[in-house]
């Protein structure tokens, strides 16, 4: 009797058992055939940090249990711009990492800031979620029947930006708070608010988005709609690590955050800063697009260039060269006479 092989699977075998997933109330101890995964409290990133647990215990059979992680971005009512920039949501989360209160910690990636992080390694990217933005209003609204004057919240200078850019009679009004906070001002005082449309369906409440903008209309943020998960550099080649990152990595993913972050990281700007960029890979091409607007939306700049790429034989330096490469081009054209890029970093 001959073997017959195994097929092919694009997804690690499983393991025989999952282990299970649990929330734990405060500090838990390192033990064998256990993962600990630090995610921040709020609905959005417990609800994003209990599918990566689930896959993890999926494919390794390890019990993993999420340690909740308060951080100033979650306790502090400031507006975004005002509160230290980059890396509010995730320095606490990183210091839990590297102190040994978790073995993983489970970041929003377009929160990242944008340099390496002594002692941590970008473990793996999942597969993206939508990385559109998206309008919440009143009644169903779109942009285009928004009535004239009719008031906007964002936290997020780039999506006034755009906003005005597309409707300079609008009128754009700051707001802070979880994603619940946010849609409890339509109808109160706003006619609308604009989000994250992973945010909202990662919580489900997609049925509140009543248009997700096209991309060449408002690029997204650098990075929006993925995770990342990061590891103390010095795990990575443990064999439950590997196992447990091989499965969660989406190298599409992780290429088209790569040169997106790498276009942000040379123009030097933080997240507050009034980029989209939006980055993908098309028969064995990434293209990455990024646009620079004036804060009141009244100019933009935008540069696109392509690299080969593929998953099968991924050239490693590809998305970083490419980001670099479309930064530079904007550097050249004039962006930083266009908006503050590095003011709040
Ligand atoms: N800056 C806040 C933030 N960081 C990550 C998300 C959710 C979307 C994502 O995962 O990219 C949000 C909310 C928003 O922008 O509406």
């Amino acid at each position: 009797m001959t073997e017959t092989p195994a097929p092919a699977s694009p997804v690690p075998a499983g393991a025989a058992t999952p282990g299970s997933v649990t929330r734990a109330d405060g500090a838990v101890a390192a033990a064998p055939g256990l993962l600990r995964i630090g995610t921040r409290g709020s609905a959005l990133a417990v609800s994003q940090t209990t599918t990566v647990a689930e896959a993890i215990a999926r494919a390794t059979g390890v019990d993993v249990v999420l340690v909740i992680i308060t951080t100033h971005g979650d306790v502090s009512r400031a507006p975004l711009a005002q509160l230290g920039g980059t890396g509010v949501f995730v320095s606490a989360l990183r210091e839990a990492l590297v102190a040994g209160e978790c073995d993983l910690a489970v970041h929003s990636l377009k929160d990242l800031p944008t340099g390496p992080c002594e002692g941590i390694t970008l473990g793996a990217v999942p597969v993206r979620a939508d990385p559109r933005d998206a309008l919440c209003a009143r009644d169903g609204m779109t942009l285009a029947t928004l009535p004239a004057g009719a008031k906007v919240g964002t936290g997020s200078p780039r999506r006034a930006a755009q906003l005005l850019a597309r409707r300079p009679d609008l009128q754009v009004s700051d707001i802070r708070g979880n994603v619940d906070t946010r849609l409890g001002r339509i109808s109160d005082d706003l006619d609308a608010v604009v989000l994250a449309a992973a945010g909202l369906d990662r919580i489900g409440r997609g049925d509140a988005i009543s248009e997700r903008f096209p991309f060449h209309a408002a690029p997204p943020a650098p990075g929006q709609g993925a995770l990342a998960i990061e590891v103390r550099s010095t795990d990575v080649e443990l064999p439950v690590m590997r196992r447990a990152l091989a499965a969660l990595n989406d190298p599409w993913a992780r290429a088209e955050a790569i040169a997106e972050r790498a276009l942000l990281g040379t123009l030097e700007a933080g997240c507050a800063a009034p980029i989209g960029a939006t980055a993908a890979v098309e028969g064995g091409t990434l293209t990455l697009s990024a646009t620079v607007y004036r804060l009141d939306g009244s100019e933009q700049l935008t540069a696109t260039a392509s690299a080969p790429w593929e998953p099968a034989m991924p050239d490693a330096a590809a998305p970083t060269e490419l980001g670099r490469r479309v930064a530079e081009e904007l550097l050249a054209r004039g962006a930083e006479h266009l908006a503050p890029l590095g003011g709040t970093r």
